[in-house]
Parts: C-alpha cells; structure tokens; sequence
C-alpha cells in the first residue's frame, strides 16, 4: 500500500525553481532514504510532505490525506524531526517534551513517564531540568528526536536525524530506526552519511537540483551504476571527483597565496 504519494510536485521560491516534477510512491513499512547534495530540494520535498509549506504545484498526500488542504491533520499522524536543533532553548528538556506531548494530546502521566525513560535512554538524564541555552548541537538533537517520537507515529520524516550526534548515538540512532521500520513504522529520512543510508534504507531516491537521479534498494543502484560504495553513486550522479579533486586543490592554492 502507498502511503506517501507525491504527483507532479514543482516548488518555485520567488523565481527560483527547486523541486521540478518529482514523482513518488512511498509503500508503507519501508525506511527511505532521500539523499542530494546541499540545496537539492530535500527539507523542502519533507516540509511539504509534512504540511508546513503549503504552497506548491502538484499533490501530495500522506496516507491519503492531502497536506496542502489538511496540515493539520497530517501532523496529527506524523512524527517530524526537524533539519537544525530549533527548539525553545530557555526550555528545559522536560518542558519542551511536555509541550510536544500536549500538542499530539498525550496525558501528562504518558509524558511524564515517557520523558523520564527516554531522556535516560539517551544519556540527558542529569540534564531533564537544565535549560537547553547551553546544550551542544548533538544534545539539542536527541532532544528533537525524542520530541519527534514520543507520540509513537507511524510514519515519521527525520530531516538529517544525525547531524551532530557522536559516533555512539549515530549508532544507537541507527538501531532505533531499523526497531521502528521492524515495528511497521515507514520512515522518510534525508542524510548526508552514505555508509549509514547504504545500511539501513530500504529504498534510496537521490535527487540533484530539484530532480529525482536515481531510484532504487541499494542493491539496484549498485547494479546499474557499478561503482561500489553508495557515496562513488552519489559523487557519479550528483557531481564529477575529478572536479573536486581539481576544487580542493585550487581552494589550498588561494589559502597559500
Ligand atoms: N525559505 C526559502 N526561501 C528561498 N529559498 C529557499 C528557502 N528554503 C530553501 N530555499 C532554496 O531552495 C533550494 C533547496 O533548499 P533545501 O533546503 O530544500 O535543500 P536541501 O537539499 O535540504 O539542502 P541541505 O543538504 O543543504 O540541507 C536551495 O537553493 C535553497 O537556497
């Protein structure tokens, strides 16, 4: 069954033109991976699909529903975590899970419960009642994480979930996803760690300046491209190594000079 359906989705902001015509069916119980270079169009295509921007050309559903007419019914069904650690940060972690809690109508004894255990999970415990001012990048985004989780959605979209995380909660984070997608949770996610995304998606869709490059399990990507590893794909359809090769050395002759 589809699950998350784009048709013909364009987005233009003022004339530039960033998503042209991506088509796609998202079958229920899959992790995807979405990956692209920087400004591809990936946290706009996972900020439409989870009905904050709402203007664009084309549809998008998310389990039927329609998110450019009813955002607020797709954020009912959604977990979303956010690209940057943009949360309240005079919060403290337990204020800020109540506050997401109460917004998905979760009753404080849930929360509470929930908070306690998951911020233990994620080593924060002895910081539930800090303010998060001072928190480090990788801190204030176990945080979104949790925030992003804590209702148990079903379909969850994590826009660069491992950004800023150290090398142990990358792996904890990892697991985390494959018991969701083992659950039945369907899970859309963009990342720039290819040997993470090579791991545990089902499915890897690469886009490249607002168009879809390629579409597959790794398996088929790796069968038609032949080039090993997911990041030779992704440098292949998304860019030239020589070329950057050629980058890097003119970048340290301008440092030298
Ligand atoms: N609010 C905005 N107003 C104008 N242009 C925007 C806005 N948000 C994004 N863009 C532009 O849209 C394009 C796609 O941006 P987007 O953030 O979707 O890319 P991305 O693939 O998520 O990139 P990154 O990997 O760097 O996070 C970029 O050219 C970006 O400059």
């Amino acid at each position: 069954m589809s699950i998350i359906q784009l048709k013909h989705l364009r987005k233009s902001y003022d004339s530039n033109l960033v998503l042209k015509d991506i088509n796609l069916d998202i079958e229920a119980g899959q992790i995807v991976g979405y990956i692209g270079p920087n400004g591809a169009g990936k946290s706009t295509t996972i900020k439409i699909l989870c009905g904050i921007i709402s203007e664009f050309e084309g549809s998008a559903t998310v389990m039927d529903i329609d998110v450019r007419t009813n955002p607020l019914a797709v954020k009912q069904i959604i977990g979303y975590i956010p690209e940057q650690a943009a949360l309240y940060e005079v919060l403290t972690p337990t204020e800020y899970l109540r506050f997401s809690g109460k917004l998905y109508n979760m009753n404080d004894q849930a929360i509470a419960t929930k908070t306690t255990e998951l911020l233990r999970l994620f080593d924060l415990h002895d910081k539930a009642h800090t303010r998060m001012t001072n928190f480090s990048k990788g801190m204030k985004q176990k945080v979104l994480l949790i925030s992003g989780l804590i209702h148990n959605p079903s379909i969850i979209f994590l826009d660069e979930p491992l950004s800023g995380l150290d090398a142990n909660a990358v792996i904890l984070v990892k697991e985390i996803l494959s018991q969701l997608k083992a659950a039945g949770k369907t899970i859309f996610y963009s990342s720039h760690i290819m040997d993470v995304v090579e791991k545990i998606s089902d499915r890897i869709i690469i886009i490249d300046k607002g168009e879809v490059k390629a579409d597959g399990s790794f398996n088929e990507l790796q069968s038609n491209a032949h080039l090993g590893s997911l990041e030779n794909i992704f440098t292949a359809l998304t860019g030239n190594s020589n070329q950057q090769q050629n980058t890097a050395n003119e970048f340290i002759n301008v440092l030298k000079s």
